[in-house]
């Protein structure tokens, strides 16, 4: 894996899913100033808020095949693997990165472990498919930087 700084400003993001992975993820996204289409039929109460944000635009319906056009990043994070699968080979298909929820070894990238310290420095960790040992690892460096103003 090659760990990489991805300048998302702007740029349109598919997630498909409305879940707790995908609310995370589209919580990431936006923060970074990506633009995200979110597809699904039914999504929770955090994504409810997000999508008040005016970079997100929820589409209420199941995906469909046209949905990855013109995207520059998607992340597929619905309960269906067989649906994340189809979507990762259309993704693929278009060279359209893909995060396949549920198949990291099949996915194009993976989300790290992230946080930026109050001098701006970002900690970024991936501990391969630990991921609470990464955040773990990541609030403690984060502390430390804080603490001895990095
Ligand atoms: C770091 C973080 C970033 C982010 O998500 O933004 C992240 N996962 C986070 C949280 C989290 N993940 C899971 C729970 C448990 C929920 C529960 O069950 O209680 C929680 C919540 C929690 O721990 O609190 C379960 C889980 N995760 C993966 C699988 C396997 C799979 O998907 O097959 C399963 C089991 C699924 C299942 O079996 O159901 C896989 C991946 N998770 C990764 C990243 C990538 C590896 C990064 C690395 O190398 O360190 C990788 C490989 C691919 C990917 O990027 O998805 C974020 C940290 C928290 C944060 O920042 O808020
Ligand atoms: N990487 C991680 O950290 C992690 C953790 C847990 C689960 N997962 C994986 O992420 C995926 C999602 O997990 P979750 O817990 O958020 O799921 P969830 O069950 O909470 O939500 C699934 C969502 O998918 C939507 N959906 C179902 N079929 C759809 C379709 N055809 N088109 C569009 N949307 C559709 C549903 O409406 C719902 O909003 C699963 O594949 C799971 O294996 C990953």
């Amino acid at each position: 894996m090659l760990p990489l700084m991805l300048n998302v400003y702007g740029k349109p993001v598919l997630v498909v899913g409305g879940g707790s992975v995908a609310r995370r993820r589209v919580e990431k996204v936006v923060q970074s100033g990506g633009v995200v289409c979110l597809v699904a039929p039914t999504i929770t109460s955090g994504l409810h808020e997000l999508v008040e944000h005016a970079s997100v635009k929820w589409h209420q319906r199941i995906f469909q095949p046209s949905d990855v056009e013109g995207m520059w990043l998607c992340f597929a994070h619905t309960d269906s693997q067989q649906v994340n699968q189809n979507i990762a080979k259309l993704c693929s298909q278009k060279q359209i990165f893909c995060l396949q929820g549920g198949a990291p070894d099949q996915s194009d990238f993976w989300m790290m472990a992230h946080q930026t310290s109050e001098s701006g420095i970002t900690v970024a960790v991936s501990s391969q498919k630990n991921p609470r040992r990464s955040l773990n690892v990541v609030k403690r460096l984060v502390e430390l930087v804080n603490k001895q103003k990095l």
